[in-house]
């Protein structure tokens, strides 16, 4: 049985999601728009063409994705953390260009500026919780390294 507040919260975050205007339609919409600004970017586009030799399965698994944060928990299955690990120098830079094609892309495809802001929020939270994770998997964290005295 699913347990009565996993219930509610999962009705919280369709009704809100509805409330918003954010359907599946739209969330499939923004990631194909996206990764299409992302192919032909100068910067991005050459990292992706080194990871991503099949395109539609990533495309299908960032719909997932997005369909798990914006409508429905549980859609996706996967460890971000991981995949951005293995992508070798990867900096803030990358994840500003990212997030700068995102909003632009969000502008075209959703209805209403709530919508946008959310899915931008969400999108620079994600950013920053990677580009923390690549940096502490990098250079250890400062504080200790401080304590530590080197
Ligand atoms: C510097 C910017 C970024 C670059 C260059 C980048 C690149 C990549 C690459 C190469 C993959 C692996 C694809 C594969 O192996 O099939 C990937 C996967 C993924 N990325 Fe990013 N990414 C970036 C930022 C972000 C951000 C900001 C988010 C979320 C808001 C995100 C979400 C994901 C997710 C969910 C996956 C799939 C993970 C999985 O399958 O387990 N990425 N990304």
């Amino acid at each position: 049985m699913v347990h009565p507040h996993t219930m509610a919260a999962r009705e919280d975050k369709a009704a809100h999601a509805a409330a918003l205007g954010i359907t599946e339609v739209r969330i499939s919409e923004l990631v194909e728009r996206f990764y299409e600004k992302i192919r032909g970017d100068a910067l991005l586009g050459p990292i992706f063409d080194e990871k991503v030799t099949n395109w539609p399965p990533h495309l299908a698994r960032m719909k997932d994705f997005w369909t798990s944060i914006a409508i429905e928990s549980g859609r996706f299955r996967g460890n971000p953390m991981i995949k951005h690990l293995a992508i070798s120098d990867i900096k803030r830079i990358h994840f500003d260009r990212w997030l700068a094609l995102f909003d632009e892309t969000l502008q075209e495809v959703m209805p209403n500026a709530g919508a946008c802001r959310f899915l931008s929020e969400r999108a620079a939270r994600i950013a920053d919780s990677l580009m923390t994770g690549i940096s502490i998997h990098r250079d250890g964290l400062p504080e200790i390294a401080q304590k530590r005295g080197d």
